[in-house]
């Protein structure tokens, strides 16, 4: 038996496949194509703007939704014809579907009364204490799901979700209707809950700092295709495009258009500033240089550019400083003592390490520019 036998035969199949699934809704394409897997246990991040399909998505794996062709298998099984209650996953619907009359108390404990999943009284009301402690219900638990708030509602929801064992949670936006503070603190919780730390979990949302902050693996929707998966540093230092580098990071990544020189160096489009570029390009391609606010300092190491202060920003702790270079701006997060003497018009000197600026085709009506290099 070679080498690859082995790690073949011991190789588990993704406890999520999507293979090919084209799905369409009268002549609006949802799902065009779309493959994605998810490993066994992994807390993957399925992240795109509205409309993208990522409710698509979980519905077809949930089997809620038949696909128009593509295959979806859980565990290697193909779940063709497997009825969405046979499939053992456990999903929550952005838009919830509690039992409005009953006590969140019920709601949360109704999925242990199945026929599937019945437990003993006592163990029942266990497992529903532990989650409503973990999610921060366990005061409401007498009130009738009705009377309470959007955020709370969405905490049942999921709770409901995760009270019970399941093959894999699909989980659609659970944190949305949360406050700012909640929604936080809840992120950090979410993943030390045990259930989800054991559980493959496909997690939908349009946040890209959620999906950095929870996915082992994050996957980019857009238009129904996933266009880049990858853990967050690569998603993040190795972005497949301009879009996938929009998505994260705010403020925005600078994009400054150019093109590359004879002697393959970056020169900005007005020629105001010059950049040495590693990747290779051939002389005159229009081209994005591309670098993040966090990643552009004042003074230090690195490539220089030179221009002036266009305005400050207080953000928090840190400030961000537009800076005029050329016709170009481009902006940077300093901490706010690095800004506190920096006034409009000022000269300032930017420096970025070599390793920070990316390079981009330039952006083309039909598709985003896709990065360049290694
Ligand atoms: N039941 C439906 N009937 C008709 N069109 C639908 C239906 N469900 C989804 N679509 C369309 O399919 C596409 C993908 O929708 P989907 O809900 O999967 O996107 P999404 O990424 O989850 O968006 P959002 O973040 O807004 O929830 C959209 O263009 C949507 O309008």
């Amino acid at each position: 038996m070679s080498v690859s036998d082995v790690l073949n035969a011991s190789a588990r199949p993704a406890a999520i496949a999507l293979r090919g699934i084209h799905k369409a809704y009268g002549r609006r394409t949802a799902l065009d194509g779309l493959e994605l897997d998810v490993a066994e246990g992994e807390f993957f991040c399925l992240l795109g703007p509205s409309g993208a399909g990522k409710t698509t998505t979980l519905k077809t794996v949930a089997g809620l939704e038949q696909p128009d062709s593509g295959t979806v298998e859980l565990d290697g099984t193909d779940m063709a014809g497997v009825e969405p209650y046979d499939r053992g996953v456990a999903m929550c619907f952005e838009s919830y579907a509690l039992y409005p009359h009953r006590s969140a108390y019920d709601n949360l404990a109704s999925p242990l009364r199945s026929p599937r999943h019945r437990l003993p009284a006592s163990e029942a009301r266990d497992r529903v204490g532990a989650i409503a402690e973990l999610l921060g219900i366990s005061a409401l638990l007498d009130r009738p799901v009705g009377a309470l708030s959007n955020g709370q509602r969405q905490r049942i929801a999921l709770g409901r979700v995760l009270v019970r064992p399941a093959r894999a949670f699909l989980l659609d936006e659970p944190l949305s209707h949360l406050d700012a503070k909640l929604r936080q603190s809840m992120r950090a919780e979410l993943k030390a809950i045990g259930a989800v730390r054991r559980t493959t979990t496909l997690y939908v949302t349009h946040d890209s700092v959620e999906a950095l902050a929870l996915g082992d693996r994050i996957g980019v929707i857009r238009d129904g295709r996933i266009v880049q998966t990858g853990t967050r540093e690569e998603i993040w230092y190795r972005p497949r495009d301009t879009e996938v580098a929009r998505a994260f990071g705010r403020p925005r990544i600078n994009l400054l258009p150019g093109t590359i020189t004879d002697d393959g160096r970056f020169r900005a489009v007005d020629g105001a500033f010059d950049l040495p570029v590693a990747a290779r390009t051939a002389a005159g391609t229009e081209v994005l240089a591309g670098v993040r606010p966090r990643d552009l300092a004042l003074g230090g190491e690195g490539h220089e550019l030179t221009g002036t202060v266009y305005v400050t920003e207080v953000l928090g702790r840190a400030v961000e400083v537009t800076v005029r270079l050329g016709a170009q701006h481009v902006s940077l997060v300093v901490p706010r003592a690095d800004a506190t003497h920096l006034r409009p018009d000022d000269p300032v000197r930017l420096t970025v390490r070599p390793e920070n600026l990316l390079l981009f085709e330039a952006d083309r009506p039909e598709r985003p520019g896709r990065r360049i290099g290694q």
